[in-house]
């Protein structure tokens, strides 16, 4: 339990953020396949990449941690253990269940994943399709966890064309192709986060990209790689917010991830009349130094399919930002927010209209009619549905909210971003 209710007169300071959930999976699993040491600089530490971790572990990899730097030392892809019966705890995260069912895929190792309650019920049929019709075996619980790969991928080449705007689903095709030294062909025609691809090169694998297509061909070989992490774009999104809708606030936010991959919340914010100023700095993948005055004459807009890859994980944070903001939003073609950790179309509606926002949900989105006045009458108790991006939207909530409001699961927040608490009192302070 987690008591919300604060005396805020604005939130100011400068902070840099956690680093990118992402970009931290996809650096310790490519630092993996390739053979020797890959430093990887400012990774996120969390329980979602606790499990990416543990699962390469038993493939002979090490992870050395020294100050902020952690030392993948692995023996390479070629001479990884090859253990028997193999159950991988996944936790709470798809990213490192989808991605590294690709890689088990190629490289032909069986292997089970289980995970927690909330990561039972997602969507793996997603994976399973093309990674069966690439020749790989699988038996799960219609479609969810428990997921048993029985063998891997035998096919090539690869010729894929992403049938839903996932890039985990992306990934385990472009890892099993990868791993398995096949040539592999992907197109994307939903611009899903490229992080991969980004990547990829600094590890010594050559792509050509073409339109909206990118090809790795066979028989290349990972060669190790130092990567520095930005920080993450998706928990920078709460103080962005926050900064906007909480009177007096100044925050300035250093080197913030702005892939145009995922910096889609920057142009929504920016098209409701917020006054979020980017300072560029160049490194490897796009970077900026975000501030963020508060601004309270916001307008409604309308978020559709095309933006939704770029923001996804964003959109419980911009509903709250539209239940401020003058006029009708609609949010629609999000109907995988309802795949997340827990129903977010659902969740976000519920919770939020116990505070008396008006929002309604549709199938894939939300209706949000603002500017309304958040408050409650007595005590309430807001439930994050085990769900960290829930939980950390109605904390920023609550800094607006007149009343007495208390969260009932605030410790999912170490999904992503285990310092969020402590962070909001530095800004409060
Ligand atoms: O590839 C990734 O790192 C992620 C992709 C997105 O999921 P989908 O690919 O399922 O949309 C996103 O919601 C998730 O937080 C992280
Ligand atoms: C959906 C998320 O992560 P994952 O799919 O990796 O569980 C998220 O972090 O919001």
């Amino acid at each position: 339990m987690q008591n919300l209710k604060h005396a805020v007169s604005g939130l100011h300071g400068s902070l840099r953020g956690p680093s990118d959930k992402s970009i931290t999976h996809r650096a310790l699993i490519l630092g993996a396949l390739a053979q020797g040491i890959t430093e990887i600089k400012s990774p996120l530490t969390s329980a979602d990449i606790t499990s990416t971790m543990n699962a390469l572990r038993p493939l002979g990899v090490n992870f050395i941690q020294r100050d902020d730097t952690i030392l993948v030392d692995s023996p390479g892809m070629q001479n990884f253990k090859r253990p028997q019966n193999l159950v991988l705890d996944m936790g709470n995260s798809g990213t490192s269940t989808r991605l590294l069912a690709g890689v088990f895929a190629g490289l032909n190792l069986p292997v089970t994943f289980i995970g927690d309650a909330s990561l039972s019920t997602r969507p793996m049929q997603r994976i399973i399709t093309p990674l069966s019709a690439l020749g790989a075996k699988f038996k799960s619980n219609d479609g969810h966890l428990p997921l048993t790969m029985i063998h891997g991928i035998n096919a090539q080449p690869i010729n894929f064309a992403l049938p839903i705007g996932s890039a985990q689903v992306k990934n385990a095709v472009l890892l099993a192709g990868l791993v398995a030294r096949v040539t592999t062909t992907i197109t994307d025609k939903f611009k899903t986060r490229d992080h991969t691809e980004q990547m990829l090169p600094d590890f010594g694998i050559q792509l050509v990209h073409t339109g909206m297509t990118f090809k790795i061909t066979g028989n290349q070989i990972l060669r190790p790689s130092k990567i520095e992490v930005p920080a993450d774009i998706s928990a920078a999104a709460f103080w962005m917010v926050a900064g906007t809708i909480v009177p007096n606030s100044v925050i300035n936010l250093e080197k913030v991830n702005i892939n145009k991959t995922r910096a889609g919340i920057i142009d929504v914010l920016t098209r409701m009349n917020a006054h979020i100023e980017l300072q560029k700095l160049t490194a490897a993948e796009p970077m900026a130094n975000v501030k963020v005055i508060t601004e309270l004459g916001l307008k409604a807009t309308t978020i559709e399919s095309i933006e939704v890859p770029t923001l996804i994980d964003e959109l419980p944070i911009i509903a709250l930002a539209a239940t401020q903001a003058k006029g009708q939003t609609i949010i629609s073609g999000a109907e995988e927010l309802a795949v997340k950790e827990t129903n977010r179309i659902t969740a976000v509606t519920t919770e939020l209209q116990k505070l008396g926002a008006d929002i309604s949900a549709t199938p894939d989105g939300f209706i949000i009619n603002g500017p309304s006045k958040l408050s409650v009458k007595r005590a309430t108790l807001l439930n994050g549905h085990g769900d960290h991006r829930i939980a950390m939207m109605l904390s920023v909530a609550a800094l607006i909210t007149e009343g007495d409001v208390t969260l009932v699961d605030p410790d999912s927040v170490g999904i992503s971003y285990p310092t969020f608490f402590k962070d909001l009192e530095h800004l409060m302070h």
